[in-house]
């Protein structure tokens, strides 16, 4: 998709620079990388220069009506759908998910009163935080090719994730049971929490995420550093999972994913309507994402797709630390997914709930989940126009 057709070249790109993203380095990177080459390419823009955590949030939760309706006189148009705001993030993906949710928490009261309002917000993700899933999934190599990519103009749609946790009343569902896996819970009684755009994990993941924070100096290798530490002390992480389909599983001996096979399937289309997948847990390790690389050189849902209406969800159940680091080892080039210990599905809707509690790492964030079925998380990829507005130069 090219912008040329529909942006407004007099309007300012926002520019929003993390300094404390990664190495620290964004501010560095902007002087002498970013800022010539949209110098040089005339292109205008207004920097934003976060200030503290939760400043983008606040910033756009705050500031887009204002923007979108500045843009939208700057275009003379009273068309929200024409409308394409653009914005750079130098940062990494916890600055995009930051933008993400505020984006969203200002337009949430817009929809009440405009059914139509379709902005579109086009990322340009230059990567300078630490694991860059983002831009790494879309295999950008540095800060110069990510510039490159938003100069040729070609996009595709960065899919949003819900994070939903149940409301107070009391459930109207069947209560989890190993045996038979509950119906999946009407929308109506989920609450969401978050929008998330990388990953949402529990586990040894979560774990790593949660203390890598107190390494940030080493950069990437902070990632490193805190999952050994956690496989040193490796933990099984009490829950059970049920995925909503139809759901697909990697079958390592042909290499594609297949139709979750079903006792009482009678034929290929039925197996490929498969509407649930009990998971008992406990768990190991879990990822539920849409972006294939967490980071340079750690692939470990080679063939998650942001653009697309599918959870990738990576799964490991109980197993030891020696298959733990063998498994981490392969994910480097994604091979991991040929380990028979390993379950990799694509699914529609994931919902996780734990015994005693526990907590879900968020794009980065951590959301404390309660105990039993009345903090049942439910995850799934977000369908909604009015929420799906989100692009990435690719
Ligand atoms: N000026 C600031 N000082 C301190 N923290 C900030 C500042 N601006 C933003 N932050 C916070 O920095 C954190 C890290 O940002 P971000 O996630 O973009 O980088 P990263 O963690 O290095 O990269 P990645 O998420 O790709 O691994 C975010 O939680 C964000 O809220």
């Amino acid at each position: 998709m090219s912008l040329l057709a529909t942006s407004d070249s007099s309007f300012p790109l926002l520019v929003v620079l993390n300094p404390h993203a990664g190495r620290k380095q964004g501010r560095e990177q902007f002087t002498t990388i970013v800022k010539p080459a949209l110098d040089k390419a005339e292109i205008p823009f207004r920097l934003i220069e976060t200030t503290a955590k939760g400043h983008a949030l606040t910033y756009f939760k705050e500031n887009t009506q204002r923007i979108l309706s500045d843009l939208a006189q700057s275009l003379a148009t009273t068309s929200t759908k024409d409308l394409i705001l653009q914005i750079m993030v130098l940062g990494g993906d916890g600055t995009v998910h930051e933008i993400v949710n505020g984006v969203l928490g200002a337009l949430k009261c817009l929809y009440h009163a405009q059914s139509e309002f379709q902005p579109k917000i086009m990322f340009s993700v230059i990567p300078t935080g630490t694991g860059n899933s983002i831009a790494t999934s879309l295999g950008i190599k540095s800060v110069q090719d990510a510039i490159d990519r938003y100069l040729s103009g070609n996009t595709q749609a960065l899919r949003v994730m819900t994070v939903s946790t149940r409301d107070e009343r009391p459930p109207t569902a069947p209560s989890v049971s190993v045996s038979s896996p509950p119906s999946p819970v009407p929308f109506q009684e989920w609450n969401v929490q978050l929008y998330t755009v990388v990953v949402n994990s529990f586990g040894l993941h979560a774990a790593t995420v949660y203390e890598a924070e107190g390494f940030r100096s080493l950069g990437n290798d902070r990632f490193k550093l805190s999952a050994l530490k956690n496989i040193a002390l490796l933990q099984q992480y009490s829950a059970t999972v049920d995925l909503y389909g139809p759901i697909q599983r990697y079958d390592g001996t042909v290499g594609e994913f297949e139709a979750v096979p079903t006792a009482n399937a009678t034929s290929p289309e039925e197996a490929a309507n498969v509407l649930s997948r009990h998971l008992p847990g406990p768990f190991t390790y879990l990822l539920i994402t849409k972006q294939a690389s967490m980071e340079p050189g750690f692939k470990p849902t080679p063939f998650a797709r942001a653009s697309d209406e599918w959870l990738d969800v990576l799964c490991v159940q109980n197993v030891g630390r020696l298959t733990m680091l063998k498994i981490l080892g392969e994910a480097k080039s994604g091979a991991h997914i040929d380990d028979w210990r390993v379950q990799y599905f694509k699914a529609k809707v994931v919902e996780l709930e734990t015994p005693q509690g526990g907590r879900l790492c968020v794009d980065g964030e951590f959301l404390p989940i309660g105990a039993g079925l009345s903090g049942r998380v439910r995850v799934e990829v977000v369908s909604d126009p009015q929420v799906q507005l989100f692009h990435v130069f690719a």
